[in-house]
């Protein structure tokens, strides 16, 4: 059942801020200029991964000063839920990918499944390279793969479940203007 305006507003009252606006906005600001350094002069085609991407590719856009093309995909596997079942796709991108540099953005690498499963889709679509950048880095030893890290990150987070800047509780407080942890989990 879908929690009440009270028990929402609750969970942001009691949920614990592990990183403020200005760190995040510090983050992306370093993210902006590595993706910069490495990106500029290569004609990337950047997929923003919805709906949690959101945030930060809007707030990398206007950043990221240089020729560039964006798209939108929509994979998911988390739902409204606070662990991860089978990725499924919502929207695959309809963008001619081949011989591209595919910059795919999203606002967490947890377990890394999601981000691995879009990075193959690309590549088997043709892209001739696909690097990845994410807002946060939940810090644990449940990898898809060992050591699996994204090409951009924006900070390393504890092993939380987290909402803010793009990522859900339920469906609710993408737009928490911080990284915040639910309390108890
Ligand atoms: O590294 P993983 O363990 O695969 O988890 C990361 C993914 O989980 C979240 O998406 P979610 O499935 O919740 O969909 P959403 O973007 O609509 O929130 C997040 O936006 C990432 O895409
Ligand atoms: N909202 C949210 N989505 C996730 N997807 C994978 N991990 C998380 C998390 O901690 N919070």
């Amino acid at each position: 059942m879908t929690d009440s305006h009270d028990e929402l507003q609750q969970v942001f009252d009691e949920a614990d801020c592990l990183c403020t606006e200005q760190e995040v906005q510090a983050a992306i600001e370093r993210m902006a200029a590595a993706i910069t350094d490495t990106l500029k002069g290569r004609d990337p085609l950047l997929f923003c991964v919805m709906n949690g991407g959101l945030i930060l590719t809007g707030q990398l856009l206007t950043r990221l000063c240089f020729p560039l093309q964006a798209e939108y995909l929509h994979a998911t596997r988390y739902r409204q839920e606070t662990t991860g079942g089978i990725l499924e796709w919502k929207l695959r991108p309809d963008v001619d990918m081949h011989g591209r540099t595919v910059l795919i953005v999203d606002d967490i690498l947890d377990e890394g499944t999601t981000l691995n499963a879009i990075a193959d889709y690309c590549i088997a679509q043709g892209a001739d390279e696909v690097l990845t950048a994410v807002l946060v880095d939940k810090q644990h030893d449940r990898k898809a793969r060992p050591g699996l890290k994204a090409d951009f990150t924006g900070l390393d987070v504890e092993d939380r479940f987290l909402f803010g800047y793009g990522m859900d509780y339920k469906g609710y407080w993408r737009n928490a203007p911080g990284i915040y942890a639910v309390k108890g989990l």
